[in-house]
């Protein structure tokens, strides 16, 4: 189990990381979302102490890495940046790791196999492909058969049967009962990667919750009205006791409304009607409207802006209020 609490880290004047809170629990696979510069590789250097907290502490079941006596049985991890000596074998890069954290050789080989890495583990890395060198650092990750794992975007840059790959080997070591914590700026990915599902923005939290509840929250329908008499569509829509949100260019949108209900509505109340139309947000427009709040909020325009109608008012459950994450979009608040 990894556990964040208030973990801050300031970059001179960059807050990369603002008072993160959250767990990550064995056996399931946990995604860690957030749009280029989130703070995601900041948060998981942290975690390895590659970067010291500016505030806040991390603890891996229950101390921090620096504190652990055999670090590699206990966390494995592929960061971004990998270090691997261009003139060195795959097997002997593993090797180098083994010796100087004491493992048995064996493990270099059983490693390599894993990852499919065996017909080339003699060739020197310098010739290896972007996704053959995503495989090593994936074998150095495991090489101490760890109870926890952890990658950072481990599926950038690679084909699609590289993915198919990192993906099932990631619900493997979950399925066996290990820590799986993995990064991405990509809510596709992760919808269907990760079981739970860590939102950030701008450092921040911004949604800690199963996948499940996020597709439900966000997978939405919505009809969309836009009627050149705005007051009287909206005492018509009050007493029927539909809730609305402001749409775009003045239209208003009633979520889960069905659309020849809210039609016949307006005609049995003579309302004109400009438009009348389905609305249906995707995952990654409700990842982008998360974000894009923070981004906003960071800016400068404060809370309660969205209230005034932001551009399409899709996900207005997944505001966050300037501060912390609405009550809606945390789990144990649920
Ligand atoms: N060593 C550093 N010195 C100064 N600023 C840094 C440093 N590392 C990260 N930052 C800044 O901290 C913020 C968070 O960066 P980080 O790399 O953690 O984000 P990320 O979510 O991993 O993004 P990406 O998906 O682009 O890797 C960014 O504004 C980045 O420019």
């Amino acid at each position: 189990m990894i556990e964040l609490h208030d973990l801050t880290k300031r970059y001179g004047k960059t807050l990369a990381v603002d008072r993160l809170g959250f767990s990550v629990p064995p056996g399931v696979v946990t995604g860690f979302l957030g749009p280029n510069g989130a703070g995601k590789s900041t948060t998981m250097r942290m975690i390895l102490d590659l970067d010291r907290p500016t505030g806040g502490r991390v603890t891996i079941d229950g101390k921090r890495y620096g504190q652990l006596s055999e670090p590699l049985r206990k966390i494995g991890a592929l960061l971004e940046a990998r270090a691997v000596h261009p003139g060195r074998t795959a097997r002997d890069h593993l090797l180098w790791l083994a010796q100087s954290n004491r493992l048995p050789e064996r493990r270099v080989d059983e490693v390599l196999a894993l990852v499919g890495l065996t017909p080339v583990a003699r060739k020197r890395a310098r010739g290896f492909s972007l996704g053959m060198g995503q495989r090593l650092g994936i074998a150095s990750a495991l090489l101490g058969d760890p109870e926890i794992v952890m990658f950072d975007e481990p599926v950038n840059g690679l084909d699609p049967e590289g993915i198919l790959w990192i993906r099932n080997l990631m619900k493997r070591l979950a399925g066996e009962g290990r820590t799986v914590f993995v990064s991405s700026h990509l809510m596709s990915e992760m919808a269907v990667t990760a079981d739970h599902l860590v939102v950030i923005g701008k450092g921040r939290l911004l949604a800690d919750l199963p996948m499940p509840e996020f597709i439900r929250r966000n997978s939405r329908s919505a009809v969309r009205l836009r009627s050149p008499q705005p007051e009287r569509l909206l005492d018509v829509l009050a007493g029927a006791g539909l809730r609305h949100e402001p749409g775009p260019d003045g239209s208003y949108e009633v979520v889960d409304g069905d659309l020849a209900d809210l039609g016949e509505l307006a005609a049995s109340h003579g309302v004109v009607l400009h438009e009348l139309s389905p609305q249906q947000a995707s995952l990654e427009e409700a990842f982008m409207q998360m974000t894009a709040d923070s981004v906003e909020y960071h800016a400068g325009d404060g809370p309660g802006r969205d209230a005034a109608g932001a551009p399409g008012a899709w996900g207005a459950g997944w505001k966050a209020d300037g501060n912390r994450p609405t009550a809606a979009v945390r789990q144990e608040e649920n």
